[in-house]
């Protein structure tokens, strides 16, 4: 990537095409003031007020676009650290492209996407693991998920990783003095305890940090949970009512549902990636055999196992085969169709189940219940707690935790120190890549290209 490309000036649309009400076109970068001036009929942009929003039209080559309010904030205190401007115009497809459209003839190169952040992030405004917050606040489910995603741009992740990083760079700083300067003969020995503390201390802060994880993980991600079972057990009437819609398909058909179907929810807080599968049995068409693999395979995949069985039949062997294959998962059973007559015996059943009608709606609250009781069970978690929910930032800290161990077992075995001060540096550099130091090129990229256009 040349200079000059990098800092050109670029323009986007930044709001859904064609559904609002006004629209906001965004150009960035050294020209934007002049290349919205050549197009803007009203005050000379050239002369107005930095952060002042000014009333005026659009028109191309003497024709009138439309009537807008276009807002000029100058470098450095915008987004991007550049020269800002946005119109924002009556909104509709048309109007708005053909803003665009201008603007791009006039010397504006249409932005990729995220580039708005990128150049944010380029320009030291902030840093990457910031920039990431952006698309996380897009994307947020859940109000839960949407707080954390603030927080962290506001820099709590960050500030927490930059303070840990500097304390171990003043750790390797202290080793590399004294080992440069040796007072006593046992100098190394000395070095050797107090760096292994300081291990033991690094070890501590990034556990505690990584233990936010899994709940992090999933409030951005979802909960994916698999609602599996016979067939006809009630399966799709399930998902319907947690999601209060009818998505599936709902017949008295053993084999309906053939492929999965995945539906969000929100269950109070927590959001769930809903997995409705094919019903499982031993089948001999082709069809259903290959929804039936599937149905094992999101099973495997699945945080969350809901296995239905049906209240008002006895237990068949089919379900003491789910019953033992999803053992091993997170589980909770499901005793569905307790409206009718139950036949199915409870001493069958191994531990807890919850009895529910998904026909008649009755007591899945319970089952909400349920679920919000695993994810949360036993977690007593700070509001102010910094999470970590970001796969990547995830893997770093355990990569750090790697290199911290690797330290630690070359200071108990009595190895020279300065193999143990290459880990804790390795572990100093993954940390540095969750904020984008050093981070390579190809990743800033193909971090930035997973943003929508106009961010
Ligand atoms: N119209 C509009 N709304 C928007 C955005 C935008 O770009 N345009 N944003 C974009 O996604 C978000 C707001 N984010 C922003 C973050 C920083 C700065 C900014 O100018 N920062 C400067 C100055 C801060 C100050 O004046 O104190 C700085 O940090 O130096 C602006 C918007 C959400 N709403
Ligand atoms: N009485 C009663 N019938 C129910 C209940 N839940 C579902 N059913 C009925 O059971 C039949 C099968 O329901 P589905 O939700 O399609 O079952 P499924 O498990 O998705 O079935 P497959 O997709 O074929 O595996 C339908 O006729 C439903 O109306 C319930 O709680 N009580
Ligand atoms: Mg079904």
């Amino acid at each position: 990537m040349t200079l000059t490309q990098e800092f050109d000036t670029i323009a986007a649309i930044s709001t859904p095409l064609g559904e609002g009400a006004i629209s906001i076109v965004r150009l960035s970068g050294s020209d934007a003031v002049k290349i919205a001036n050549q197009i803007f009929r009203g005050k000379n942009l050239e002369n107005v007020v930095s952060h002042t929003i000014n009333y005026g039209h659009i028109v191309d080559n003497g024709e009138l676009v439309d009537e807008v309010m276009l807002t000029l904030m100058r470098a450095p205190k915008t987004f991007t650290r550049e020269d800002v401007v946005e119109i924002n115009t009556h909104g509709g497809i048309a109007v708005t492209q053909e803003i665009l459209q201008t603007l791009l003839r006039s010397g504006a190169r249409l932005a990729e996407p995220g580039e708005f952040t990128k150049r944010a992030f380029l320009n030291g405004r902030i840093d990457l693991a910031q920039a990431e917050s952006v698309m996380d606040i897009i994307r947020a489910k859940t109000d839960k998920a949407a707080s954390i995603a603030v927080k962290q741009l506001e820099g709590s992740l960050s500030n927490l990783i930059k303070d840990i990083r500097q304390e171990i760079l003043v750790s390797l700083a202290e080793v590399e003095v004294n080992i440069d300067y040796p007072e006593y003969d046992d100098a190394e020995d000395i070095t050797s305890s107090v760096l292994l503390d300081k291990v033991k201390h690094f070890q501590v802060l990034l556990s505690g940090l990584l233990s936010t994880a899994k709940r992090g993980k999933i409030l951005r991600e979802g909960l994916k949970t698999a609602i599996i079972g016979r067939p006809n057990v009630g399966k799709s009437s399930l998902l319907n009512q947690l999601i209060r819609e009818e998505k599936a398909i709902v017949t008295d058909i053993a084999g309906t549902t053939r492929d999965i179907i995945t539906e969000f929810v929100n269950i109070g807080g927590v959001p769930l990636e809903l997995i409705d599968t094919a019903g499982i049995r031993e089948t001999d068409n082709l069809v259903e055999s290959i929804g039936v693999e599937r149905s094992m395979k999101a099973m495997a995949e699945a945080d969350l196992v809901l296995l239905v069985l049906n209240a008002s039949e006895e237990l068949t062997d089919q379900d003491k085969q789910l019953i033992e294959i999803s053992s091993s998962s997170t589980r909770i059973i499901l005793l569905n169709k307790t409206d009718l007559p139950q036949k199915l015996d409870e001493h069958d059943l191994p531990g807890d189940f919850i009895k529910i009608s998904a026909l008649r709606n009755e007591n899945l609250d319970s089952v909400e219940g349920a679920i919000n009781k695993i994810f949360f069970s036993g977690e007593i978690v700070a509001q102010d707690a910094t999470t970590l929910s970001n796969s990547r930032h995830i893997a770093l800290v355990e990569q750090a935790l790697q290199n911290l161990s690797e330290a630690e077992d070359a200071l108990v075995m009595s190895m020279p120190v300065d193999l143990a001060q290459v880990n804790v540096r390795e572990a100093w550099e993954n940390l540095g890549e969750i904020i984008g130091d050093n981070a390579p090129d190809e990743l800033i990229t193909q971090l930035f290209t997973q943003f929508c256009l106009g961010k």
